[in-house]
């Protein structure tokens, strides 16, 4: 495993539980997230010089950067591999890593792109989950040339995340992660910005930031390295998307200033129908859709304070496990709701309670 932050460490944990024989080596630029990432069992060694990590691989996962997965291609290409080796990333984009990785053409290597579609606004190897994609999207961005045994093999290997696999051009993977992943971002931390920065006239401004507004910047607090190299590789998509953003600003502008109510509701009234009927709440959809998960201390009461808290404010959970408790680490309960909304009203209640809660999907 070669980057073992969040994505890197969650891969590395699931691989882990479904083939608890592998020796899981694992190379990281930070010497301190190695350690970590040995100490919590995340990976069976470290290496300090990738080289000596790589030279008996079956599988080589890159979980760094999208910039510098280009990079490390560029160095692997270099280097003598494991005959018949798989190589795979995690970056959010595609397009150009696949396009870099065409160097390994004409070796006995399969390079395959992947793409997890789960994840936190947290980094770093202590965040990282054995669940964190469990039935999440895990796009894979084979091309015309690649042994479909290798994919299968490379889905085995991946069997432990519990995610649900899906092939994609890279051109198409881009365009849809532009949509659905990385403009957001673009607009949460958008409108961050726009808080800072008035909050220099009006101090009380972020004391008052609540609710919807935490709801919606909460990606704003991922990695700006991560993003700052994702907005680089799909430039086109995003320039393409601020656009067309422009232009329904513009649009919701007029509204306003021409007071008109009418358009104004059916705006809200047809992005709530939408955003009611996407895939999450239709019937049938698998309940652990609702699932919540809340990091808690091991010690007895916290499961009943957990569950007081829903009680008092009428929520009502419909399952409750506890995941891969072990002394002095802090434990995982995933919470089953009914719905969207029971799950949103959880998380807001349980983090003003200060517990860290996340939804994997
Ligand atoms: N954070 C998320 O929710 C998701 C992230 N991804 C992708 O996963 C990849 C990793 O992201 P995270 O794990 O979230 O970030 P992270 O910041 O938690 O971990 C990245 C790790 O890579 C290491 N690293 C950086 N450059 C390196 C290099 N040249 N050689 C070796 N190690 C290096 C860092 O020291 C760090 O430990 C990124 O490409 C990101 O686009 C994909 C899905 C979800
Ligand atoms: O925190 C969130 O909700 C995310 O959006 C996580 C995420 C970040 C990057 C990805 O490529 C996929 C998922």
């Amino acid at each position: 495993m070669i980057g073992l932050g969040l994505i890197g460490g969650s891969i590395a944990l699931a691989i882990k539980k479904e083939h608890p024989t592998c020796l899981l080596l694992g190379y990281d630029i930070q010497e301190d997230q190695l350690k970590m990432a040995k100490s919590l069992g995340v990976i069976d060694e470290f290496v300090t010089n990738i080289e000596e990590g790589i030279v008996d691989a079956d599988l080589i996962i890159l979980a760094i950067p999208v910039t510098k997965t280009e990079e490390m291609i560029d160095k692997l290409v270099t280097y003598k591999l494991k005959p018949s080796c798989i190589v795979t990333d995690v970056g959010s984009t595609k397009e150009k890593i696949v396009e870099k990785a065409k160097a390994f053409e004409g070796k006995d290597v399969t390079f395959i792109g992947g793409h997890p579609m789960a994840g936190s606004h947290k980094t770093g190897v202590e965040a990282a989950k054995a669940h964190l994609f469990e039935n999440a999207f895990y796009i894979l961005t084979p091309t015309e040339d690649t042994n479909m045994t290798k994919v299968i093999q490379l889905q085995n290997w991946l069997k432990g995340t519990k995610a649900k696999f899906i092939e994609l051009s890279p051109k198409q993977h881009d365009e849809l992660a532009g949509i659905i992943s990385h403009f957001p971002h673009i607009i949460a931390a958008s409108l961050v910005h726009q808080v800072a920065k008035i909050e220099k006239e009006q101090p009380l401004l972020s004391n008052l930031a609540a609710g919807g507004f935490r709801d919606i910047t909460r990606i704003a607090s991922a990695s700006p390295v991560m993003w700052r190299d994702i907005l680089i590789h799909n430039k086109e998509t995003l320039l393409e998307l601020l656009s067309r953003w422009q232009v329904e600003m513009d649009r919701v502008k007029n509204l306003i200033e021409a007071a008109d109510d009418s358009s104004i509701y059916e705006y809200f009234d047809t992005a709530k129908m939408f955003r009611d009927g996407l895939p999450v709440k239709q019937k049938g959809a698998i309940p652990s859709f609702y699932d919540l998960y809340v990091d808690v201390p091991d010690h007895p009461g916290v499961i009943s304070d957990v569950t007081g808290i829903l009680a008092r404010e009428d929520i009502s959970i419909t399952n409750i496990r506890i995941l891969e408790t072990r002394e002095d680490i802090m434990g995982v309960l995933r919470l089953s709701f009914r719905s969207d909304p029971d799950r949103d009203r959880a998380l807001a209640c349980l983090t003003d309670h200060l517990y860290e809660c996340y939804i994997s999907s």
